[in-house]
């Protein structure tokens, strides 16, 4: 895949970008390293202004990058402003905590007496320089997410980002050198996945974080593995919103489209299967339909679409795929399902009924604003319906009744249980899922000390 800037709207290329060599990856290597052995010695209170510096940055540069981003990837161009707002808030959030979050962690006393220490404690190192490797879809955001934490943590960090938003990746760079981090603190590798493998090999790069497909996934984890690194793996996911008898169902609609189509329905916490108890499913089923078919899909640059073009024709061609089968196996078009003529990659909002085991919809993540909908007679059902996946990143649950609620969190296979809402992230709650979504953490204190060394400091009597 070429780098480039090529606008979802309509198709045309807009910039292309030569690949970085092997001599310009050994520089900035090399740079990461040396960078490193010195940044590594800063204290919070430093890099907590460096990065209060660059929110403040990202915040007043929020309309300018929200347009490269709509540009680049086609999300609604409102959305591209919150996203950087967002990050914004991340990033003032690491500021504001780093520092307590990785403080120092004394044992108990008996214990320490026990180990026949003196004094024992136990310290957060940072590791060194981490490859991230990161998605399109929200491509400041996910980059932002690994790198605040990481770099308040004392390493420094290397991005392989998405070859469809170089501009941002670009960008992300220059936001941190322009707020004063140490050249080499965040470098931008505009390069081709296949140069990912020797980076990753390179005794200079000491970790590595992925979100993304779960192919890509895979290949970096075994290569880590190879390689003894640590690594933090985002993958896809396919969540559950399940709507109970007690719950509102007008809100559970609502907030139901929202869920599904955020983005183009690009994110892997969108909600994707809608598990619906049969005394209300007509209801659900009526309200959601009626919102998905009301939503104004076109132009992302106009500040009233809601939904705007995939990100690239490949992700069409794969959405009609997976709803041609699912049509071709029994399932009931309520509405969209139809690709539109004309320029961009569009795709309809969509929702499908009679979905069932076999079709692969069921079993694949819909990168897209197809939502299939399930009837389950009772909670057991419903549960088993949501846990027949092979992905467990986030779940949504509607109820009043604090029963089901307790049996949800106890069963949902899932990295998050999200009552009443939607799964949104948030800095202060760790973010990541089970099965094949992925392991580890993101945000939170969990997520800065995945790319820690935790260390043991024990004093003789
Ligand atoms: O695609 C997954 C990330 C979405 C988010 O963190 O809001």
């Amino acid at each position: 895949m070429p780098i480039a800037t090529v606008n979802p709207a309509n198709g045309e290329t807009l910039r292309t970008y030569e690949a970085m060599g092997e001599e310009e990856i050994e520089r900035r290597l090399q740079l990461a390293e040396a960078t490193f052995r010195t940044y590594r010695t800063t204290g919070f209170y430093e890099r907590a202004g460096l990065m209060r510096r660059a929110a403040d940055l990202l915040e007043a540069d929020r309309k300018e990058i929200g347009q490269v981003i709509t540009t680049e990837m086609g999300k609604p161009i409102k959305q591209a402003r919150a996203e950087a707002a967002k990050c914004a808030k991340a990033m003032r959030w690491y500021a504001d905590h780093a520092a307590e979050l990785l403080a120092d962690e004394e044992p108990a006393e008996a214990d320490v007496k026990d180990s026949g220490a003196s004094r024992a404690l136990v310290r957060y190192r940072p590791l060194g320089p981490v490859l991230a490797v990161m998605p399109w879809n929200f491509p400041l955001w996910q980059v932002i997410r690994f790198a605040a934490p990481a770099l308040m943590a004392g390493n420094v960090g290397l991005l392989k980002h998405a070859s469809n938003v170089p501009q941002t990746a670009l960008y992300l760079e220059d936001l941190f050198h322009r707020a004063g981090f140490p050249e080499g603190c965040f470098q931008t590798l505009l390069i081709g996945s296949a140069a990912v493998d020797d980076i990753l090999r390179d005794e200079r790069v000491r970790a590595a974080t992925l979100t993304g497909s779960e192919p890509a996934g895979r290949a970096v984890a075994s290569t880590a593995g190879e390689m003894i690194k640590k690594t933090v793996l985002e993958l896809g996911g396919s969540d559950p919103f399940v709507v109970m008898p007690s719950a509102d169902v007008d809100r559970a609609a609502e907030v139901a489209v929202t869920a599904r189509t955020q983005n183009a329905g690009q994110s892997c916490i969108a909600a994707k299967r809608f598990i619906v108890h049969t005394d209300v499913y007509d209801a659900f089923a009526a309200r959601f339909t009626e919102a998905m078919r009301a939503l104004r899909v076109g132009d992302p640059m106009d500040e009233d679409t809601e939904v705007g073009p995939l990100s690239s024709e490949q992700g069409v061609n794969d959405l009609v795929e997976l709803v041609d089968d699912a049509v071709r196996g029994g399932a009931a078009v309520l509405c969209g399902g139809e690709r539109p003529d004309g320029p961009g990659w569009y795709y309809p909002p969509t929702v499908l009924a009679g979905v069932t085991r076999e079709m692969r919809i069921h079993r694949e993540e819909a990168f897209g604003p197809v939502a299939t909908l399930y009837r389950a007679a009772d909670l057991d059902e419903a549960v088993l319906i949501a846990n027949d996946s092979d992905f467990g990143l986030s779940s949504n649950v509607w109820t009043r009744d604090d029963t089901d609620v307790d049996r949800f969190v106890r069963d949902l296979e899932a990295g998050g249980v999200y009552v009443n809402g939607m799964t949104a992230s948030h800095p202060a709650f760790p973010f990541g899922g089970v099965k094949r979504s992925g392991y580890g953490r993101e945000l939170s204190g969990h997520g800065i000390r995945e790319f820690c060394n935790i260390t043991t400091v024990w004093h003789g009597a």
